[in-house]
């Protein structure tokens, strides 16, 4: 039996018709997995600073204008006092996102994966609600199940496979507050490392064999296919390269899918639709202005963010304080994305799927 979640109807709305990107996010992400294998295989160590520069290049250039055009897509034709709102719960949120953090930064790292993990699976479930069907996924557990696995490939994967470079970074992070906040995590990491193996082993297992038993068929065989691909890809790629790539080449060119997919559907009120505009230069104008008011708005934030660490690049080298910083920053910032963007918005959602 089906649970209905929302307006929810888990299958495809698309008519079949699916965007280009959902091949290509497939493609590439195999392609690296393949090229990133054969380079281990023939023992050549990709250097550490050109890791580091593909993040933040990843990162900042492509995946941040794509989060801030998921949320402009999102308000686009909402009601101004919705919008209001809004704005004001995503403020919130990083408030008390940074507080955590400056009280508490393990706690805070803990949080930030947990974003990162929420945002590739909550996020990633929608897509293929839009795009391929969930008709595999017959009940809510199943479905948070099914989330926690495209999500735990983002971070929980690395943790097993890439250890002592996650442990590297992970301490960088927290040192914006405190630079021994993990010291005592050293001395478990082969034991985390198992237990995480194991865990998430035994869930990506259990997603697979659930969703055959629960039905099967074409929805079940492309979502266990990506979710094999997902552990694949975080397992081999190192996880600065594969973190870096995930969120433009993944993420975002499949949310791009699910919006595409969705398009026909009614999505708000014309009325309050922020770029209306009688021609197609007075509607290509006002979204531009939309576009830069959002980039100044964030970088506003950002900076709010440098100006409230103690040590904003960990009292680190360039490249490796702008990686620490910029994951601490793109985590609170993201926490919204999460709690305000789709489990607060009942109407709607970030991830939209009629
Ligand atoms: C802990 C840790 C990392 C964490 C990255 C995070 C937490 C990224 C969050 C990204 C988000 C939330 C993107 C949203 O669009 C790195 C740098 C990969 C290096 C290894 C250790």
């Amino acid at each position: 039996m089906s649970l209905p979640v929302r307006k929810r109807v888990w299958r495809s709305v698309g008519g079949g018709s699916v965007h280009p990107s959902l091949g290509l996010s497939r493609a590439a992400l195999a392609a690296l997995v393949v090229g990133f294998g054969a380079l281990a295989l023939a023992g050549v160590a990709v250097p550490i600073e050109a890791q580091m520069a593909i993040y933040l290049v990843g990162m900042i250039a492509l995946n941040l204008p794509h989060g801030g055009y998921e949320h402009f897509e999102n308000l686009r034709r909402r009601r101004p006092s919705f919008r209001g709102r809004y704005v004001a719960a995503y403020l919130a949120a990083i408030a008390g996102f940074v507080g955590l953090f400056l009280l508490a930064p393990a706690a805070g790292l803990a949080l930030a994966l947990v974003v990162a993990m929420a945002k590739g699976g909550i996020g990633g479930l929608s897509v293929l609600d839009a795009t391929v069907g969930t008709e595999h996924l017959r009940t809510r557990p199943q479905r948070a199940l099914a989330a926690a696995v495209r999500g735990g490939a983002v971070m929980l994967v690395p943790i097993a496979f890439h250890t002592d470079t996650f442990y590297a970074f992970s301490t960088l992070m927290v040192g914006l507050v405190d630079a021994g906040a993990l010291a005592g995590v050293g001395e478990h990491l082969d034991a985390i490392r198992t237990a995480v193996l194991v865990g998430y082993g035994a869930a990506l297992a259990a997603h697979v064999a659930l969703g055959y038993v629960r039905g099967g068929g074409r929805s079940w065989l492309v979502d266990a296919g990506e979710s094999v691909l997902l552990a694949a890809y975080f397992a081999v790629v190192p996880v600065l390269v594969a973190v870096g790539l995930y969120f433009p080449f993944w993420y975002s060119a499949r949310q791009v899918a699910r919006t595409a997919t969705v398009e026909a559907a009614p999505v708000g009120d014309d009325e309050w639709d922020l770029a209306g505009g009688d021609s197609a230069s007075a509607t290509a104008l006002r979204a531009w202005e939309l576009m830069v008011a959002g980039a100044l708005a964030t970088f506003a934030v950002v900076a709010a963010l440098y100006w409230a660490f103690p040590n904003p690049f960990a009292s680190s080298g360039l490249l490796p304080g702008a990686v620490a910083f910029w994951s601490v920053a793109i985590s609170i910032i993201a926490l919204p994305h999460v709690v305000v963007g789709e489990l607060l918005d009942r109407e709607r959602g970030i991830w939209y799927v009629p």
